[in-house]
């Protein structure tokens, strides 16, 4: 996991990373700061941590179900689907992103058109609170495997 402050106009290819100029690199603790976010590091070839901190996760944030996500240049309307996710969105519950394989950025809006940047890889865990905008999209790798978790009635 890494995270910056995004430049203030994002022009161009927003797999881009769009670092803001002199960049600004965050440490989890400005992160959580500044957004609510919080982030895990989990180890997937630790069975048991894994089921564990899923089991956790699942309890405290009442997620009751989930799916597998396959982002890829050959999924279906790829295009289409890129647009729809790079869409501002606030939700009402807390969301909870697992990276399974690949790589993917989430922005979050933490203040007016102010956007910070979280990469994301095999392994992060990340907990969104309820109504902040966010948004996301693949990198220039054009691959992501996420778990997404539901609360009851959600999706
Ligand atoms: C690619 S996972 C994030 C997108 C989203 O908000 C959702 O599907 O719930």
């Amino acid at each position: 996991m890494q995270s910056w402050q995004m430049e203030p106009y994002q022009y161009g290819d927003r797999r881009m990373p769009h670092h803001c100029f002199p960049p600004k690199q965050l440490t989890i603790d400005q992160l959580h700061k500044l957004s609510g976010v919080i982030h895990y590091k989990v180890d997937l070839s630790d069975l048991a941590a894994t089921k564990k901190r899923l089991s956790n996760i699942r309890q405290s944030k009442n997620k009751v179900a989930s799916d597998v996500l396959t982002i890829d240049e050959n999924v279906r309307d790829f295009e289409k689907l890129c647009e729809s996710l790079y869409e501002p969105i606030e939700k009402k519950e807390d969301e909870v992103f697992f990276i399974l394989d690949g790589s993917m950025y989430y922005d979050i809006e933490f203040a007016e058109e102010e956007w910070i940047r979280i990469y994301l890889e095999r392994g992060d865990l990340i907990v969104i609170p309820k109504g902040k905008p966010f948004r996301c999209t693949v990198t220039s790798k054009n691959y992501a495997k996420i778990q997404r978790f539901a609360n009851q009635g959600s999706r």
